[in-house]
């Protein structure tokens, strides 16, 4: 039997459809209805059997991606997320040598796209395979509930509705293929400080529900109908403490994105393009005319365009 020293996962990032805030709980959470989406911005962990083997399950960490800026806000000690899970699940199998982790990051970081909860859920399969644990998929997802709301996600992919704080999930049906626009903001808001300008904001949220309209839309694959039912209660608290970001979600409505939002608590901002059953060439001309637009307010850092939606985590 060969027995794996290196193991590579593939997580892709996450867009909100909905997000439905509603008020803070006694542990400090939210309640959400959050529909995530997969798309095709991948982060890539790679776990490494150490060697000489050190005498702490972690590990050297290291990372490279997608520019210096986005790198400098990424945390390489245990206080990241692919750390903190590779140590979770050595402390909660009891097995694990010690392992050196390499984050390839293509996922905007701090960038309301979910970078670390995806390397996170990344690192705990690809561990689980290097140490052969065999975690049963119920286990592995109580594990990623414990490390964040997001984490469990990561595992899932393609779209599912998220409640309790976003990590009780549940598949939801949608058929169609989407193509999507990303506008990269120079700067990361941290998710407390916007969850925190929600309350100040909507110091009355009621309760979250899922919005009939957009289930319906993605069960029939309907672009248009998709774009017009994109909503995301974080978005005013975003726009409150980075207004610059009103400017890009107008450019890109501008020039015919069919839907445009903050992406959860930003400051990414998201632009649907079409997809379903358009005609593909009607749709690459839409995504060339907002992507465009969007490089031409000057205002983004990169601007990405990806699909979705698409699986959760995946050895390679
Ligand atoms: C807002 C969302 C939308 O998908 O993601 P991002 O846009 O940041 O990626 C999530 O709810 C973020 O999930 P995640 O990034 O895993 O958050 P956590 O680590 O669990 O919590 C970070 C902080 O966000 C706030 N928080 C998070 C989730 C929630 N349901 N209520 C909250 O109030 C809390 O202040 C918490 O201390
Ligand atoms: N593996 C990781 N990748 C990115 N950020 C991480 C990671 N581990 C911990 N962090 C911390 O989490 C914060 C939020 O990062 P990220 O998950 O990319 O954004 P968001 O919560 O907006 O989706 C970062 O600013 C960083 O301090």
């Amino acid at each position: 039997m060969t027995v794996d020293t290196t193991v590579t996962v593939r997580v892709p990032a996450k867009v909100n459809l909905q997000l439905a805030v509603g008020p803070r709980r006694e542990d400090g959470f939210h309640a959400l209805v959050n529909v995530f989406h997969a798309v095709s911005l991948f982060d890539e962990v790679t776990v490494k059997a150490a060697s000489p083997r050190r005498p702490r399950a972690l590990t050297a960490l290291t990372a490279t991606g997608r520019s210096e800026s986005h790198l400098a806000r990424v945390p390489l000690d245990e206080g990241n997320l692919a750390a903190r899970a590779a140590l979770l699940l050595a402390e909660e199998t009891g097995a694990g040598f010690p392992v050196d982790i390499h984050l390839d990051k293509r996922i905007p970081v701090a960038g309301g796209m979910a970078g670390g909860s995806a390397d996170a859920a990344a690192a705990l399969v690809a561990c689980d395979r290097l140490w052969g644990c065999d975690l049963s998929r119920e286990r592995l997802l109580d594990l990623a509930a414990r490390l964040g709301s997001d984490v469990a996600f990561g595992l899932v992919g393609d779209t599912a509705v998220g409640t309790g704080r976003g990590e009780l999930l549940e598949p939801m049906a949608s058929p169609g293929r989407y193509r999507w626009v990303f506008a990269l903001s120079p700067r990361g808001l941290s998710t407390a400080d916007v969850f925190g300008e929600y309350d100040r904001l909507r110091p009355d949220a009621p309760e979250p529900r899922l919005d009939t309209a957009l289930e319906k839309a993605l069960a029939s694959g309907d672009a248009v109908a998709l774009g017009a039912s994109l909503s995301n209660d974080l978005q005013p608290a975003a726009l409150s403490l980075l207004p610059e970001l009103r400017r890009t979600l107008d450019a890109g409505r501008g020039a015919g994105a069919l839907g445009a939002l903050v992406s959860g608590s930003g400051p990414t901002c998201a632009f649907l393009v079409g997809g379903g059953a358009e005609d593909p060439g009607a749709v690459a001309e839409r995504e060339a005319g907002v992507v465009a637009a969007l490089r031409a307010t000057g205002l983004c850092e990169q601007v990405i365009a990806a699909d979705g939606d698409v699986p959760g985590t995946t050895v390679v």
